[in-house]
């Protein structure tokens, strides 16, 4: 069998026409392979037809052709047979040719037949190229059909194989040029293809540069877009910026508000400076002619103060002179009023005169038959205060013995008298101001004095105790331990002639209330002692001493002194109180310790060598307020009752007793 296959490739410049002839025996028709080896394109071999024997048609001139050649020449053979004259002419392709092409078609080929020419596409032809190859392949036919049709249908006899020959020649010739012009035309599409190639190598650099371009594009465009949302960020943070700008600006505009009014201000205050600069000045002057005035003033004060110091030293001595003069133990009598207020008959106070009393008894007739006779006992004091006298007008006539204390003498101040007399009253008092007695008073002007006294140079410091003897026993008043743990005392002597109280309270005092605190401790504790049935304060002494040391260091001097306030036990008799046990001890101890102080006085104003101050602890005690070197002043208390005529009496005798006494001259203690 022959075949023509073509291929016309689309409508592209670089489309592919295929023309060629598969020469393929019937029993190789399935087999691909065997298909592949036999086909050829363009291989008619012409060497064994007569006439084209001398004419290469195409290139191919292979032995294998050669031989493929001949079974075709056989089979040529084998359709000449008589019984199947006829012209064959087959065209396979996508569409049909026009009813007039088909008419040539089917018109015989100069009359010879025994040959298919088929127009079909070659394996691997893409589809859309059949549409394409259709129109050329009918060209081609409509060429083939048309070219005999002026000489028109020519049947061979069997016998002029010639004729047919010769046919077949024409036939061969038309397709060689057929061939050669598809040839022409091949080259022309090779040359087309191999441009299209070219240009579809350059498109495809093209593309593939366009791709490099495309993703550089994508990268500039990933770039771009980090860009945009980092411009977006930026405008927003350039936003927040300008807000901020803005409020800046408007903080700018206060500050400079601002700035502008302090500068006016700065300008006024320069203005001001300017004047106060001016005063400054004057002033400065001024200051000068002060602190020359002030330097001057100062040597005037030095100067005042000098005398200041030694008007103070004659007053010291003028002072001392007096109460040296009104005598250095003095006594006082006071009366304490009747309870219901009213006046006593048998005790008698002169009107015009403040220093006697008289104590007026009595006596009735035995007999009835004579006047009662009246016994007068008349008495001398420093001072006899009335029962109206006030708790100022005592204190009065002893604060100048106080300030003795402060110029450095000793004093003791005692009360002395019956039970319920008066002398705590005296020396105490009570709480309300003008019922205090005589300590708080002396407490208060000595600070009050010694703070005056610091303007002189002098520095005081006090030391306060407060000792109860009670049956020839020392108690501890300002004691504020356990009861079981309270300690026992004795009276020592120093080698400087000191009297000390061994495990005694010495509280360091630096104002009047801190002692009236000590004041109201002791009263608590001699309140704890007694009981109902003993009124233990009744029958102790109570002894406030106050020891004070002044220093004057501008001017090298120091004193230091004793100021001795002392509630004496009540001085009643035994046989009136008919005492027994305990009590009986008691008023004995008693009696036995005012009697001694009464002695001590006694010596002391006779100038005995040999005071016997040991004989009791209150006079131990008391040595040094009651030596030469110290003011005595002592409160004899008298109750008005007229039961207590008796013991009054016997108050008032031993008062003028002391009262007789002077003592010798005191010295200050001075260094
Ligand atoms: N001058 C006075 N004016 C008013 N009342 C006084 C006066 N003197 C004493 N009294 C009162 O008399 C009473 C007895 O006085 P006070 O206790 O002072 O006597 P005393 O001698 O201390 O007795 P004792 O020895 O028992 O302590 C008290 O109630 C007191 O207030």
């Amino acid at each position: 069998m022959l075949w023509f296959s073509g291929k016309i490739s689309g409508p592209k410049p670089a489309a592919l026409l295929r023309v060629g002839f598969q020469i393929q025996t019937d029993g190789d028709c399935g087999s691909k392979e065997h298909s592949a080896k036999r086909r050829t394109y363009f291989t008619l071999n012409m060497s064994r037809l007569p006439v084209m024997s001398t004419k290469r048609v195409l290139t191919s001139s292979s032995s294998e052709n050669s031989q493929d050649m001949a079974p075709v020449q056989k089979k040529m053979r084998k359709d000449q047979d008589p019984q199947r004259p006829q012209t064959a002419t087959t065209i396979i392709g996508d569409k049909r040719p026009p009813a007039a092409a088909r008419a040539s078609l089917y018109r015989p080929v100069r009359g010879v037949g025994a040959a298919t020419v088929a127009v079909a596409p070659s394996r691997g032809v893409p589809k859309q190229v059949k549409a394409s190859s259709a129109p050329k392949a009918a060209s081609v036919k409509q060429q083939a059909a048309t070219k005999p049709a002026g000489t028109g249908p020519t049947r061979r006899q069997p016998w002029d194989l010639k004729g047919k020959v010769s046919d077949m020649e024409s036939k061969i010739r038309t397709y060689q040029t057929k061939i050669k012009s598809l040839s022409e035309e091949n080259e022309v599409l090779k040359g087309s293809l191999a441009q299209s190639k070219t240009k579809a190598a350059e498109l495809e650099r093209e593309v593939e540069r366009q791709r490099r371009k495309i993703s550089e594009f994508e990268q500039e465009q990933q770039r771009l877009s980090g860009v945009q949302s980092e411009l977006e960020k930026v405008s927003s943070e350039k936003n927040v910026l300008q807000k901020e700008l803005s409020n800046l600006e408007q903080k700018y505009k206060v500050i400079e508000t601002l700035r502008e009014s302090q500068e006016m201000e700065l300008q006024t205050l320069k203005m001001k400076q300017s004047v106060q600069e001016t005063t400054m000045a004057r002033l400065r002057a001024t200051l000068k002619e002060t602190e020359e005035l002030v330097t001057s003033l100062k040597e005037t004060v030095a100067h005042q103060k000098d005398e200041l110091h030694a008007g103070e030293m004659e007053r010291r001595q003028l002072h001392n002179t007096i109460q040296e003069l009104k005598g250095n133990i003095r006594v006082f009598c006071r009366v304490r009023p009747l309870e219901d207020g009213g006046l006593t008959k048998h005790i008698q106070l002169a009107p015009s005169d403040n220093k006697s009393i008289i104590l007026a008894k009595t006596e009735e007739s035995h007999t009835g038959k004579t006047a009662d006779t009246q016994k007068n006992y008349h008495f001398s004091f420093d001072r006899v205060f009335g029962p109206q006298a006030s708790q100022q007008e005592i204190f009065d006539e002893i604060s100048l013995l106080v300030q003795s204390a402060l110029d450095g003498y000793n004093v003791c101040c005692f009360a002395y008298g019956q039970t319920g007399s008066g002398k705590t009253y005296t020396m105490e008092g009570e709480e309300v101001d003008d019922t205090r007695g005589v300590i708080p008073r002396a407490v208060q002007q000595i600070f009050r004095a010694g703070a005056k006294l610091q303007s002189q140079g002098w520095e005081f410091s006090f030391t306060a105790s407060f000792v109860e003897i009670y049956n020839e026993t020392l108690r501890d008043l300002l004691y504020s331990g356990k009861t079981s743990k309270r300690p026992e005392h004795e009276i020592r002597k120093a080698a400087n002639n000191e009297v000390t109280v061994t495990n005694l309270t010495y509280e360091k005092v630096y104002s009047e209330d801190q002692v009236l605190g000590l004041i109201a401790l002791a009263k608590q504790n001699r309140s704890t002692a007694q009981t109902a049935l003993n009124d233990r304060s009744s029958r102790s002494h109570s002894v406030f001493q106050l020891q004070i040391e002044g220093v004057n260091s501008g001017r090298d001097v120091k004193c230091k002194s004793i100021l001795c306030l002392v509630d004496l036990a009540g001085s009643e008799r035994m046989v009136k109180s008919q005492s027994q046990g305990e009590r009986f001890k008691e008023m004995t101890s008693i009696n036995s310790s005012l009697s001694n102080l009464g002695i001590v006085i006694t010596s002391l104003a006779n100038k005995e060598s040999h005071v016997p101050y040991r004989n009791t602890k209150l006079t131990y005690l008391l040595q040094n307020c009651l030596g030469g070197n110290s003011k005595t002043l002592m409160f004899v208390n008298i109750s008005p009752e007229p039961d207590s005529f008796g013991e009054t009496l016997n108050s008032l005798r031993f008062a003028s007793k002391v009262n007789d006494c002077i003592i010798g001259t005191a010295s200050s203690n001075k260094k």
